[in-house]
């Protein structure tokens, strides 16, 4: 059989970048041809960067992505790399966006994938499934394409597929299998969530099998908003043994020779693009063929097979912690910021979010502000103090109690009004510093807080980025455990205070408050929160689950009055299958409540 060696680069795209984005081409290439590859292939709408949203009904950004595409292939040829088929995926459309349903639904954006060979596009595959459910919304966006690519690269017949063609049966893999491939490549942008690398893989598994083909799966890395985008990238053959893997959460160019047959069907002519493709309707699926004939085999290579290798597997712990320091890495990063700046109170969730940003740009650009007022604990003060000395941030103090009571002598505040006060002067001191020196303010609340609206609008969920939007308190602790332990086994400090970890949670705005006071234990409340929010399960659900009714009915009254609240919330990565924002959409202004299924 002949060898073919294909490079899988697992890059970092940006939304918007065209000419960052085909450097990365450019440069991933060469890496790739001298290394020895023969096909490169690079991730879902790599040119573009992804999700790019709205941005497909720009026809300004179409036109762009189309000429950026064609000068991509241009300079791969006159950098010489030119002999190298490159896959590489991009925004097409052959038809305006739908407007309404009378516009033609055959025709429109695509989510398409190009092949670069010799200074040219030589094929275009455009996406059949289209997600939209979760945070994808593709079926706003894209036409969904019907045709099967097939590129004959060496003598071997691969066929092109995009990320979600493969979380659904039939369709390209079933073409694949009819069209005898010897290899189906899926590029992708997949977002991490806990627990999908195991579903991905059996995932890839399942769609070899259908396909009776190798797969080689790509996925790209990085953050954009919200979303993570993992890497994780693998080759796996028709009999489910994994070749190699990549790691999760880095860049990587994964290099691995491929023992595969050669095509069997005659092959197409050389098709320079305005030949017609050579299709032929299969049955069942609806999905035509387009072979393309790309490039001859090539001898022998007479060097011992590269292997890609099985990168070390990141346990669940540490895959979120990752997935927080890259989101916000990135965040940071691609918005064009340079440091941060957030309130640290002593408590467990500023500590955190402390730590994440300092694993995520360094200490040197990470500033902690203690704003001590009179409902300060000495330990509050104390342990920011601490945390800062072993991270090493930048601590900054400023005592708030004066402020609140020169707004006080204009005002007379009283109860909750003064409590939020304090937390209100406390995001007007970080916004000051933001507009003054620039950094990004991070954001601490937590998703248990954000889920019943714990937090001051206005005060403490002020902010640009929220990195623990996504994580339930009792995973913040158990989080701030793990990054303790990591830093022990590798010899360092434990960044996060033993105190900030023990002591009993409080929002510090009057004497002796504790969040027990206002909510129910964490445990309690997670375990409510994980069935109504992340499960969507109903009142009646949560007490057959053994949960006590009249505690799920505060709750989910809490739950369900807080939504205006998230709405003006600031982004944060999303870890779980369901993060607020775009995975869950609910009406502020409802009057519907689990708690009375009459809905009045
Ligand atoms: N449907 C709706 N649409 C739009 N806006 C709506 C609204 N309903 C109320 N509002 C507005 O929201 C206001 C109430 O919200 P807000 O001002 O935030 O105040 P509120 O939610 O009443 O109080 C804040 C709560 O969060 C707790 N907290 C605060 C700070 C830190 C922490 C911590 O965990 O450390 C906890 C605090 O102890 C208190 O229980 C109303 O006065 C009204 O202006
Ligand atoms: N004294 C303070 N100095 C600086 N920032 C504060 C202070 N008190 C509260 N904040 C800010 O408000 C946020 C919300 O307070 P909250 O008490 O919920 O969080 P925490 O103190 O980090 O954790 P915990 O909820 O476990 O006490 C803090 O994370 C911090 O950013
Ligand atoms: N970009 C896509 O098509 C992603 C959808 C797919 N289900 C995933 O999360 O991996």
């Amino acid at each position: 059989m002949p060898t073919l060696r294909i490079a899988l680069a697992q890059v970092n795209p940006t939304v918007g970048d065209l000419a960052g984005n085909a450097a990365i081409v450019r440069s991933s290439t060469r890496a790739a041809v001298d290394a020895g590859s023969r096909l490169v292939v690079f991730p879902e709408m790599m040119l573009t960067g992804y999700p790019i949203e709205d941005l497909v009904f720009r026809q300004s950004f179409l036109a762009a992505t189309c000429s950026a595409l064609q000068r991509l292939a241009g300079d791969l040829d006159a950098d010489g790399l030119g002999d190298t088929p490159v896959v590489v995926g991009y925004l097409d459309a052959d038809g305006p966006p739908a407007v309404n349903s009378a516009t033609d639904p055959s025709a429109g954006p695509r989510n398409a994938a190009a092949v670069l060979h010799r200074g040219r596009v030589v094929a275009r595959y455009f996406k059949h499934h289209l997600p939209n459910y979760g945070v994808f919304d593709e079926d706003r966006y894209f036409v969904p394409g019907n045709t099967l690519v097939v590129v004959r690269i060496e003598g071997i017949d691969v066929a092109l597929t995009i990320c979600e063609d493969m979380w659904q049966a039939g369709g390209p893999f079933a073409a694949a299998r009819r069209a005898r491939v010897g290899l189906v490549l899926t590029i992708n942008g997949s977002p991490y969530e806990l627990n999908k690398d195991d579903t991905r893989l059996a995932l890839v598994r399942r769609r070899a099998a259908e396909a009776d083909a190798t797969v080689a799966y790509l996925n790209m890395v990085g953050g954009q908003d919200e979303l993570v985008f993992d890497g994780d990238s693998m080759i796996v053959t028709a009999g489910g043994e994994v070749l190699s893997r990549s790691p999760q959460m880095a860049e990587h160019l994964l290099i691995h020779d491929l023992d595969l047959p050669l095509g069997l069907l005659p092959p197409p002519p050389s098709s320079p693009p305005s030949t017609p493709p050579i299709r032929a309707e299969v049955g069942g699926d609806q999905m035509g063929i387009e072979r393309v004939h790309v490039s001859d085999p090539h001898p022998a290579l007479g060097e011992p097979p590269v292997q890609g290798g099985h990168a070390v597997r990141l346990d669940d712990d540490a895959e979120v912690w990752q997935a927080l320091v890259l989101g916000l890495r990135d965040y940071v990063r691609k918005n064009g910021f340079h440091k941060v700046v957030l309130g640290v109170s002593g408590g467990i969730d500023s500590a955190v979010v402390a730590a994440i940003a300092v694993d995520a740009i360094g200490a040197q650009d990470v500033i902690g502000v203690s704003m001590p007022s009179q409902h300060s604990s000495s330990h509050s003060r104390e342990d920011a103090a601490e945390m800062a000395k072993r991270t090493g941030l930048e601590l900054r103090i400023h005592e708030i109690q004066a402020m609140v009571d020169s707004f006080q002598t204009k005002m007379s505040l009283s109860g909750l009004a003064l409590e939020n006060l304090q937390a209100r002067v406390r995001g007007v001191v970080l916004m000051s510093i933001s507009n003054q020196e620039g950094p990004l303010v991070l954001t601490t609340g937590n998703k248990s807080e954000l889920a019943v609206g714990y937090s001051t609008l206005y005060g403490d969920s002020v902010g640009g980025f929220n990195p623990l939007k996504d994580v339930p308190k009792t995973l913040v602790w158990k989080l701030a455990r793990w990054r303790n332990d990591e830093a022990l086994r590798v010899g360092e400090e434990p960044p996060i205070p033993e105190n900030s970890i023990s002591k009993p949670p409080s929002a510090e705005l009057r004497p002796d408050q504790l969040d027990t006071d206002s909510l129910p234990d964490y445990d309690q409340l997670d375990a409510i929160l994980l069935s109504y929010v992340d499960g969507d399960q109903g009142r009646a659900d949560l007490i057959a689950a053994g949960h006590d009714p009249a505690l799920v009915d505060r709750v989910l009254r809490l739950v369900d009055l807080a939504e205006y609240k998230r709405r003006q919330s600031a982004p944060g990565t999303k870890i779980s299958i369901k993060a607020f924002g775009r995975d869950r959409r609910l009406p502020i202004t409802s009057r519907w409540r689990e708690i009375d299924p009459s809905g009045v």
